[in-house]
């Protein structure tokens, strides 16, 4: 990777084009540039347009980074389930290596960037309603607007090459500039209306949640999350805008993503990070055990008590701490986390919840304590691969996206991914919802029933589905 810190285009663009040539392939040419504000939401609402089914939008629940990405300067998938992390490391290094970045400094999250998801389990089936992703589907995309603390940047990322001119940096500039211009109005997304909502087979999930019960009952396994799923209908297609703009309102607490490929978006406001990595420092969460929001502040307190000491929801919680600690250690010089854990209250259900913070050995890469990481006992179970058989079998359905990792990257070996849960997928006039829970020997079917119902309640108020409050 060559970084030049230069506002010299021209010469950074012929650097680009002698590395093409050596390759004999195009290669990345990346310019960075501070800009004055603007509304992320404006911004990728500006790019319906131009840049429908490659969008994508992050922001992280600490509110110190925003990203949003149009257009597909280069996309990394994996379909082969064997090493996707190693693979997708591996392609990535090498895309950045030969390219070229014109930036003054390597800010965070500005440059060639990789955003995307993978899938929960890539072993299980695929079902037609997750055809627009592979098994793990990353983007670059070709302008991305980063909103930090600090200042507003824009990147513009392109392909250079042999069979590439000048005139297409020109035009990309001249588009770069059109974009930000427009930006600067406010959006105003179109609405839909829900027309039906529709629960999958409630008994049928309940029956298997008492099976997985009887199981756990034998002793040989811990925990298993199951997931269910419910299909919203709209009376016209719905797009990502208008659900952003409602999880943007309704969320603010919560890592917000939108995922954009062909006709599909995967969409969310999870409450759960994986792993952030900032320098050497690393930032995890363990998250499990829930709890409903009481409707006073009284109620709240003494739910938010009972959840503490609840010793059904403090078994399944300490079976993720555990885990995560075991996963992260081998990839840490220091690792630290609470001896007991907090609560974290969200608007719809509060959780248990430990955070983890380590500094990262040399060489520690965001993708090698992911491959670790997932699935936690979170969204998986304990033991991971007896629960994940466990999960094929029973929950009968395939989760897509839903309760994997979600994020990005940057050139510089920074980034995070969320565990994608409290999520979507949009395609055209339809959506299909997940939620699940941590179930252990003493779970009851009718209430991890009703605690997937509080899990598709942000879900079901941001498509704009009757919920009160
Ligand atoms: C599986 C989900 O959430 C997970 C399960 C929890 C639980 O069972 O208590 C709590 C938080 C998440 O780790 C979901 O939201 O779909
Ligand atoms: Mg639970």
């Amino acid at each position: 990777m060559v970084t030049i810190h230069k506002t010299n285009i021209e010469k950074a663009y012929d650097t680009a084009m002698e590395k093409a040539k050596k390759y004999q392939h195009p290669v990345l040419f990346s310019i960075v540039e501070k800009i004055d504000s603007v509304d992320p939401l404006s911004f990728y609402n500006e790019g319906i347009s131009l840049f429908k089914g490659t969008r994508f939008l992050w922001k992280d629940r600490d509110h110190t980074i925003t990203i949003a990405g149009l257009g597909s300067t280069k996309t990394i998938s994996t379909e082969d389930d064997r090493d996707q992390f190693f693979a997708v490391e591996k392609e990535w290094k090498r895309f950045i290596n030969e390219g070229v970045i014109l930036s003054p400094e390597n800010w965070i999250g500005t440059g060639p960037l990789l955003f995307g998801g993978f899938r929960f389990d890539p072993l299980n089936k695929r079902s037609l309603e997750w055809n627009d992703f592979e098994n793990g589907t990353l983007q670059v995309p070709s302008f991305m607007l980063t909103k930090s603390k600090e200042a507003d940047y824009l990147t513009l990322n392109m392909l250079c090459g042999p069979e590439h001119d000048e005139e297409s940096l020109n035009e990309m500039i001249f588009l770069k500039d059109e974009i930000i211009r427009k930006a600067k109005f406010p959006s105003v997304p179109e609405e839909a209306s829900v027309i039906n909502i529709e629960d999958y087979k409630p008994q049928e999930w309940k029956n298997s949640v008492q099976n997985v019960v009887d199981e756990l009952k034998d002793g040989e396994m811990e925990k298993v999350v199951l997931a269910r799923k419910c299909k919203v209908s709209f009376e016209a297609p719905i797009t990502s805008d208008f659900v952003l703009d409602n999880l943007w309102k309704q969320q603010p607490d919560s890592f917000i993503f939108s995922f954009e490929q062909n006709k599909s978006c995967f969409i969310g406001a999870t409450p759960e990070r994986l792993v952030k990595k900032t320098g050497e420092e690393v930032l995890s969460t363990c998250l499990a055990g829930s709890i409903a929001r009481g409707s006073s502040l009284d109620e709240d307190e003494k739910f938010g008590e009972e959840l503490l000491n609840d010793e059904k929801n403090r078994y399944e919680h300490h079976l993720v701490v555990e885990n995560i600690h075991q996963a992260l250690e081998p990839f840490c010089n220091e690792l630290s986390m609470p001896a007991k854990p907090g609560l974290m209250k969200m608007k719809d259900i509060q959780h248990l919840y430990t955070p983890v913070v380590g500094r990262a050995a040399a060489q520690t890469s965001l993708l090698n304590m992911i491959e670790k990481l997932h699935p936690t006992p979170a969204l998986g179970g304990v033991p991971r691969d007896r629960a994940l058989h466990v999960i094929r079998q029973e929950e009968k359905m395939d989760r897509g996206l839903y309760a994997g990792p979600v994020g990005w990257m940057d050139a510089y070996g920074n980034g995070e991914f969320a565990v994608a849960i409290r999520s979507g997928l949009l395609h055209e006039d339809e959506s299909y919802l997940y939620a699940g829970c941590g179930i252990v020997a003493d779970s009851d079917p009718e209430s991890e029933f009703l605690e997937t119902q509080m899990k598709f309640r942000s879900m079901l108020r941001a498509l704009g589905g009757n919920i009160h409050g």
